[in-house]
């Protein structure tokens, strides 16, 4: 068996390495930088030597003779990836790790895969895990997510190294939703805790949050109770609660009113905007997303959103 990882980002690299473990990586990247002859990424996740089993290159001919393909892109960019390389990907078993809504469609990854390379077997990894932990060897468990049950089991025993522990299930709109959905919660985490409107303000948000996420996987089609594991709740607690997380830092710094790297991969900023429009057309109540997506868009401060949040008629819980 062999895998490979398609984009060098700090997640494809810390997956790369730890999954080098199990059977001979690759490693592809748009660009190689020095890490053929450095044996480390030292852009993305510095500090962490590759292992001898793990190889680099910039060759998706390469690159996609392996027999699974790890899709690890930017949300945004994934599309892109697939149809560029569409021919290449036919047939191969390729599972996205990426967290995110597409802007234009709404859709999440596996439809992407599905749409852009009709013959493959398209999968989904997604859960709590930080790309550091996960280099570090530390423990983590994620959650696999493919319809056809027989396809997700097999990978799941592929993909499954002495730290990193998959579970499995068929409903890979819940998975990819928990993942997503869990980015923007936590982007508004990180706007009240910058704010100084502290940890009972926080809580809030992450459990009203977590009612918004189910509700919308509800509407799409995901099984009761799928949000309530490692891509839903096990993934909103991580993110709303680490400064490690890019998408809390960046409420963090919506909060404070201070600067943001706008290189950084924070995949919550497009997808609360999509999942506005989304929930818009549905009719759906998202109000901590709509809040995030004023922010982001600076139709709204943050003094008004959380005015906006408190005044809203009283309610069951
Ligand atoms: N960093 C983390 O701890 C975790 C990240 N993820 C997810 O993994 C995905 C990737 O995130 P990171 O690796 O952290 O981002 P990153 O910012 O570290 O790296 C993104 C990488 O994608 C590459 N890239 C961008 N567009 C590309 C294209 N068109 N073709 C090829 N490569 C392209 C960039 O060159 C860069 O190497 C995101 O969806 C994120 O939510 C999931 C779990 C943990
Ligand atoms: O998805 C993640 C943790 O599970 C990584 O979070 P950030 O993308 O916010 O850094």
């Amino acid at each position: 068996m062999t895998v490979a990882v398609l984009g060098a980002g700090a997640f494809g690299t810390a997956l790369a390495i730890s999954l080098a473990q199990n059977c001979p990586v690759t490693l592809w990247a748009r660009d190689l930088g020095d890490m053929a002859r450095s044996r480390e990424n030292a852009k993305r996740l510095p500090g962490f030597g590759f292992p001898d089993t793990l190889s680099v290159t910039a060759d998706m001919s390469i690159a996609s003779r392996a027999d699974i393909l790890l899709l690890s892109v930017p949300m945004q960019k994934l599309r892109a990836l697939l149809q560029d390389n569409a021919l290449l990907l036919a047939d191969k078993r390729l599972v996205a790790c990426c967290k995110g809504i597409e802007l234009s469609t709404g859709l999440g990854p596996v439809t992407v895969i599905q749409e852009c390379v009709p013959s493959a077997t398209a999968a989904v990894l997604t859960g709590p895990s930080f790309a550091a932990d996960i280099a570090r060897g530390l423990p983590t468990a994620l959650t696999l997510a493919c319809k056809n049950d027989a396809a997700g089991e097999k990978l799941q025993q592929l993909l499954t190294t002495p730290n990193l522990r998959l579970y499995r299930t068929t409903d890979t709109i819940g998975a990819e939703l928990g993942g997503a959905l869990k980015n923007v919660i936590a982007i508004a985490c990180g706007t009240a805790m910058g704010a100084g409107l502290g940890e009972s303000a926080r809580a809030a948000l992450m459990t009203r949050g977590y009612a918004e996420m189910q509700r919308l996987a509800a509407h799409l089609g995901a099984k009761p109770g799928t949000l309530s594991g490692l891509s839903g709740f096990g993934d909103l607690t991580l993110t709303c609660t680490s400064t490690q997380s890019r998408n809390y830092q960046l409420g963090l710094s919506l909060g404070k009113e201070t600067a943001f790297d706008p290189d950084t991969t924070v995949e919550g900023a497009a997808t609360a905007i999509a999942v506005q429009d989304v929930a818009q057309r549905a009719g759906l109540d998202m109000p901590i997303t709509a809040a995030v997506a004023g922010l982001l868009e600076k139709r709204l401060d943050v003094q008004t959103a959380m005015n906006a949040l408190l005044t809203r008629p009283l309610k069951e819980e």
